[in-house]
């Protein structure tokens, strides 16, 4: 199997991440634990970045931090120059709590709350990604009300089904997401944009969905984005300044996924929007991406401890974890496929075939189907690969698991970053309705 990033065998025969024995993380942190390899995450950032630089486009990388959240990450975020996509309150009081520049906090979202608005504005974030009239009417009440203007990109859909699972496609045309662009509801947003003081239209944007591996879904909606914002010239004489292509770049999470490097994505992608616009005699847009995924999936890995096995003769062998549906709910969701090794054993070679459970009361709590592995006991350490990107972030209290502790490792240190919750976390918001029931 190949290993991502700095992970490799040590010589004691333990999978190593960042310079650090995964097997002494487990120990001293408990398992399940979420671990990421974050030079990998600063390679990952930098390349979106250098594509760019290197072909002379002003643009933005806007982290989708939907992917994964939390204070330490947001700020690695900041580090690396990124913007940060946030979808949600919580998600921008996890940017301010990180300090993150609030200018280059990107709003998205299909059913932003007033609060939420309010929130955004009052902090001056960079932009609004707005999605439908509702919004763009409370937008306008509220800059109104607080004699403002902000800076918004429409989202639009294009009509682009991409390959890849249903639920996370985004751009097709019967999509929750996003004013369409055929039916004239992106003409009528546009026009009501123009005219509203309150609002500066900085261009569009666009995400046709997730996990993508090839670059053609990119091209199609530049070119019919271009198509309308040509009409859009000549009708409204508005000019984009912005083109956002969203995020959605695919990675490797099994031997069966074949992704183009970023940079392919990013070149092909500026190639296009430069043809275009030169086609149409337009102003070069800056580009703008939200990578998630691509930037902290494969930096991610999730280490459990083996406890019980079921046989179920001449059928399958089920090995079961400490975690589960509750912290990567992937599989359950999308039937996403996952590789693993023992981590205290990764140079051993796989003797059986077994099918690895979660401890979730549920059938369909199933992290990996058939699995090689070396024979694996009671207490040895599963590393489940590349769960950096929606497995913290989309994790649960199901059953009243607690979640997991995340450890970033860097340069052979290894830094506590989310603490694991606790049985008092379980019940701390919770209220009795008397004393304890005597017994
Ligand atoms: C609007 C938007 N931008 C960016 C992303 C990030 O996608 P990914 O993690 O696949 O790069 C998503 C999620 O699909 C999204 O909905
Ligand atoms: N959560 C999804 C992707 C959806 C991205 C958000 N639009 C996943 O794990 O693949």
């Amino acid at each position: 199997m190949e290993f991502h990033g700095t992970a490799k065998t040590n010589r004691l025969g333990h999978l190593e991440i960042g310079g650090v024995d995964t097997v002494q993380l487990a120990e001293k942190y408990g398992t399940p634990l979420y671990v990421y390899d974050v030079a990998l995450i600063r390679e990952r950032a930098k390349a979106f970045k250098r594509t760019f630089e290197k072909a002379g486009i002003t643009a933005q990388v806007a982290y989708a931090s939907k992917a994964f959240s939390t204070v330490a990450m947001v700020q690695l975020a900041a580090e690396e120059e990124l913007s940060l996509d946030v979808v949600s309150g919580g998600e921008l009081y996890t940017a301010l709590a990180a300090g993150f520049p609030t200018e280059k906090i990107h709003f998205h979202g299909n059913n932003k709350s007033y609060e939420e608005l309010v929130m955004a504005i009052e902090h001056n974030i960079g932009c609004v990604v707005v999605d439908n009239f509702h919004e763009l009417d409370m937008l306008m009440d509220i800059c109104k009300e607080k004699n403002t203007v902000i800076k918004v990109l429409l989202r639009v859909t294009p009509g682009i089904e991409a390959h890849t699972h249903d639920y996370i496609l985004t751009g097709q045309e019967d999509s929750k997401f996003g004013f369409d662009l055929q039916n004239g509801q992106a003409d009528e947003a546009m026009r009501k944009s123009i005219e509203a003081k309150q609002i500066d239209v900085l261009g569009l944007h666009c995400h046709i969905g997730s996990q993508i591996f090839e670059t053609t879904g990119f091209i199609l909606a530049a070119q019919k984005i271009f198509e309308k914002l040509h009409q859009w010239k000549k009708e409204m004489s508005f000019e984009s300044t912005v083109l956002n292509l969203g995020g959605g770049f695919g990675i490797r999470y099994t031997n069966e996924d074949d992704p183009i490097p970023a940079a392919q994505y990013v070149e092909e992608i500026i190639a296009e929007v430069k043809k275009q616009a030169s086609q149409y005699s337009m102003k070069m847009p800056e580009i703008w991406i939200e990578p998630g995924r691509s930037l902290v999936g494969d930096a991610g890995t999730t280490l459990y401890r083996i406890g019980s096995r079921k046989d179920v003769p001449n059928v399958r062998q089920y090995v079961a974890v400490d975690g589960g549906m509750s912290d990567n709910i992937r599989p359950a969701l999308y039937q996403a496929k996952y590789e693993a090794i023992l981590a205290n054993r990764a140079m051993d070679k796989p003797e059986e075939t077994v099918s690895i459970a979660g401890k979730c009361c549920e059938s369909g709590d199933m992290l990996i189907w058939d699995l090689p592995l070396p024979k694996s006991g009671d207490q040895d350490i599963l590393a489940v690969f590349c769960t950096g990107a929606y497995g913290y972030s989309m994790a649960n209290n199901y059953n009243r698991l607690p979640r997991p502790a995340v450890v970033f490792l860097e340069e052979s240190k290894d830094t506590l970053v989310v603490r694991r919750e606790t049985y008092e976390d379980m019940v701390k918001l919770d209220l009795p309705l008397k004393e304890k029931v005597k017994s």
